[in-house]
C-alpha cells in the first residue's frame, strides 16, 4: 500500500493492518450521537490538508504505528463500549478500514465512520458521518500551518467529489457535518446541497453546522455565530463537546 511511509515500522504482510495514530475511549463529541461513550480508532494519513485540521499528526505530519486488525479488535473489545468511531486522518484511504468495519459489524458493534466524503466505503457502516470540506478549509499560503501553500491546489481539486458524496448518502444512514468558519461559508453549503439533492435525499435534520475550532479559545469566537446560522437556515447545530470538556488534549 502506498501509505506505508506514514507510519512507523513497516506494514505487515501477513494480515490486514492500519497505521494507528491513537486508540482511546471518550464521549462522542460531535454530531447526532454526541455524548455517547465510544471507542475511537484514529488512523494516520489523509488525502486532504485542511489548514485547521485538529489532528495534525494524521494529516500534515502523519505519525502512528502499524497495528494488525486482530490487535485493533482486541483493544476495542477491551474498552467495553458498544459504539466504535473510526476516524483519522481519512480512514477510508486504507482498505483495511473496510476489513475492520466488517469485523466490527459481525461482533455487533455500532460503527460510525468520520470521513471527508471523498472515498466511498464498501463495508457495513451504521452512521456515515461525512464532513465535506468547504473552500474555507483550503491551506492557502497565509493559512498553511506547515509550508507556503504547496497543498492548496491538490486540496482544492480533491475536496468535493459529488459522485462519492451522493453514493455515500444513498447507501448509508448519514449526517453531513460542515465545519463553519463564518457566514461566508453558507452559500457554498446551500449550493452543494442543491446539487446533491438532485441525486439523493438529504434531510435538513441531517445537515449539521459545526463551529471551527480546535481549542476552547477559538470556539469562543465561532460557536455563537454558527448557532445563529443554524437557526437562520434551519440546519442543526453540533457542539464540539470534547473540546468544551478537554480542550485539545490528545486521546479525548
Ligand atoms: C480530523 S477529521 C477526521 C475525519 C475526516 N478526515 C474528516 O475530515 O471528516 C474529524 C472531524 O473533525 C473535524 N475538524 C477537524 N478540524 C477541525 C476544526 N479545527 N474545527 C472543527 N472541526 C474540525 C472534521 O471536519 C471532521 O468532522
Ligand atoms: N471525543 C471526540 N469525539 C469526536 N468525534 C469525532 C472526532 C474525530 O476526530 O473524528 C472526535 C474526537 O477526536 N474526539
Ligand atoms: S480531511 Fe479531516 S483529517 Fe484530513 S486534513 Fe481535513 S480535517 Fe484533517
Ligand atoms: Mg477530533
Amino acid at each position: 500500500m502506498s501509505h506505508s511511509r506514514e507510519a512507523a515500522g513497516s506494514e505487515p504482510e501477513d494480515e490486514p493492518a492500519l497505521p494507528i495514530n491513537e486508540l482511546f475511549y471518550s464521549l462522542q463529541g460531535e454530531g447526532r450521537l454526541a455524548g455517547v461513550p465510544s471507542t475511537f480508532v484514529r488512523t494516520s494519513g489523509c488525502n486532504l490538508r485542511c489548514w485547521f485540521c485538529d489532528s495534525y499528526h494524521t494529516s500534515w505530519e502523519p505519525a502512528g504505528d502499524w497495528m494488525g486488525i486482530e490487535e485493533v479488535l482486541t483493544k476495542i473489545d477491551g474498552r467495553g463500549a458498544d459504539h466504535v468511531v473510526i476516524t483519522g486522518g481519512e480512514p477510508l484511504i486504507h482498505d483495511a478500514s473496510e476489513v475492520l468495519l466488517t469485523r466490527l459489524a459481525e461482533r455487533g458493534y455500532h460503527t460510525t465512520v468520520e470521513t471527508n466524503g471523498t472515498v466511498v466505503p464498501d463495508a457495513p457502516v451504521d452512521l456515515a458521518s461525512v464532513s465535506p470540506k468547504l473552500a474555507s478549509s483550503t491551506p492557502i499560503p497565509e493559512k498553511d500551518p506547515k509550508g507556503e501553500g504547496e497543498w492548496a491546489e491538490r486540496h482544492e481539486a480533491r475536496r468535493i467529489d459529488l459522485d462519492a458524496l451522493a453514493t455515500i448518502c444513498e447507501r448509508y444512514d448519514h449526517q453531513l457535518k460542515f465545519v463553519v468558519t463564518g457566514p461566508d461559508d453558507m452559500s457554498e453549503i446551500t449550493d452543494l446541497l442543491t446539487r446533491l439533492r438532485e441525486r439523493v435525499t438529504v434531510r435538513d435534520e441531517d445537515v449539521l453546522l459545526m463551529p471551527e475550532g480546535a481549542t476552547r479559545e477559538r470556539l469562543d469566537e465561532t460557536r455563537n455565530t454558527v448557532a445563529d446560522l443554524a437557526m437562520e437556515y434551519g440546519f442543526r447545530y453540533t457542539p464540539r463537546l470534547h473540546v468544551d470538556l478537554w480542550n485539545d488534549a490528545p486521546g479525548t
